[in-house]
């Protein structure tokens, strides 16, 4: 690893630590070294506050003169809720600027580098690029697209089986890989669950994880609105709900939902359209979105091609049952050659269990 990386890792492992925490913002790092000393470090903690830059200036201090100032995206040239960082940076005449990844805002890109460019400053950028790529891959995929990146997350049995026929499914894999998943749950804005899966498992959806984290908004995909009001997603209060319903869905549940402080989002048709209710949560800024199923709801993502990754936890167990419950059922392929094609990007053991992460392959 070269100096450089070593000063861009470790803005890199700041801006990691604080994902799930700066929606709908990017996560950011920033270093600042000076003859060989770390002087100033910062980063970015939730929209509205200090940027990364600015928090690690302010610690350098006069230090800052002269220094090199490592960041994991390249400085804002623009007024937001705090004045544009490229400015600041020149004002603190720092000399050397490495940058990781490019603001993928078409508006923005490259703006904050010429300012710093035709200040006299040395400007490299590409330093750690694909890592601080994976790190905001949210963000990225939310700006190009105005709609949350979804992850879809299943459990299987090593037959594929997501739950037995009766429908009981506690438990195909351990507490270890379980618990593994709650780290998806805080890093991301909204977790999406369809109304068979809280009629079966009546879930709390919220971040259970040992350092605490962020409770996900959670979203209930129910046509017909047939979510029983005792379930613990309406009456425990631990985070924002949303119910999402056809346009045929009976009035009165409506009402009676909201009277439990429960937003209902009535889409346009009889049933739920996913890339309209994408485009609808993009415009509520969730930038990011975690799907648990069931096989229903995984199916329909599948037909409709919008999804960014899938995350398969499987358990070393057989149900040797044909008819239990596959971990997607919709958009069926007869033929293996018409198979969705997808790509493993990382299989790892967690506890007793295997978790394999897989992308879409870019056609
Ligand atoms: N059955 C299993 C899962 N089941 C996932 C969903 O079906 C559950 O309803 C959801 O995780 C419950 O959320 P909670 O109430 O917040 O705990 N998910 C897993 O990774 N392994 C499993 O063995």
């Amino acid at each position: 690893m070269t100096n450089k990386e070593y000063y861009m890792n470790l803005a890199l492992q700041m801006a990691e630590a604080v994902m799930g925490q700066t929606s709908p913002n990017p996560v950011v790092g920033c270093v600042i070294v000076k003859n060989g000393d770390v002087v100033g470090m910062g980063v970015h903690m939730k929209a509205g506050d200090d940027h990364a830059e600015v928090n690690a200036l302010n610690e350098a201090g006069d230090l800052a003169n002269e220094a090199d100032l490592y960041v994991t995206l390249e400085p804002c040239s623009h007024f937001g809720k705090t004045p544009p960082c490229a400015d600041l940076i020149i004002a603190k005449n720092i000399r050397n600027v490495f940058i990781a990844s490019m603001d993928p805002n078409p508006l923005v890109s490259g703006r904050g580098i010429d300012k710093l460019r035709e200040a006299g400053i040395y400007v490299e950028t590409g330093i750690l690029e694909k890592e601080a790529t994976r790190v905001n891959k949210y963000f990225f995929h939310y700006i190009k697209t105005k709609k949350p990146f979804v992850t879809l997350k299943t459990a299987v049995t090593l037959d594929g089986k997501t739950a037995a026929q009766s429908g009981d499914s506690k438990w195909i894999t351990s507490e270890a890989a379980r618990m593994d998943v709650h780290q998806y749950r805080h890093k991301h804005d909204a977790i999406l669950v369809g109304i068979n899966t809280v009629i079966r498992d009546n879930p709390h959806l919220t971040t259970r994880l040992p350092q605490g984290g962020k409770n996900p908004i959670r979203i209930i995909l129910d046509t017909h609105l047939d979510i029983p009001l005792e379930s613990n997603l309406l009456n425990d209060q631990e985070a924002k709900t949303i119910v999402v319903c056809g346009n045929k869905a009976v009035r009165e549940k409506q009402e009676r939902l909201e009277s439990k402080k429960v937003t209902v989002k009535r889409m346009d048709h009889v049933s739920i359209n996913i890339e309209h209710l994408l485009v609808w949560l993009g415009e509520q800024q969730i930038t990011s979105l975690f799907v648990e199923g069931g096989s229903k709801i995984h199916g329909s993502f599948l037909e409709s091609g919008h999804y960014q990754e899938v995350i398969l936890y499987m358990a070393a167990k057989l149900l040797g049952d044909p008819s239990g419950l596959s971990s997607f059922s919709g958009n069926v392929k007869t033929k293996m050659s018409d198979s969705h094609q997808l790509q493993f990007t990382s299989v790892e053991m967690i506890g007793a269990d295997i978790k394999v992460i897989a992308t879409p392959k870019k056609n």
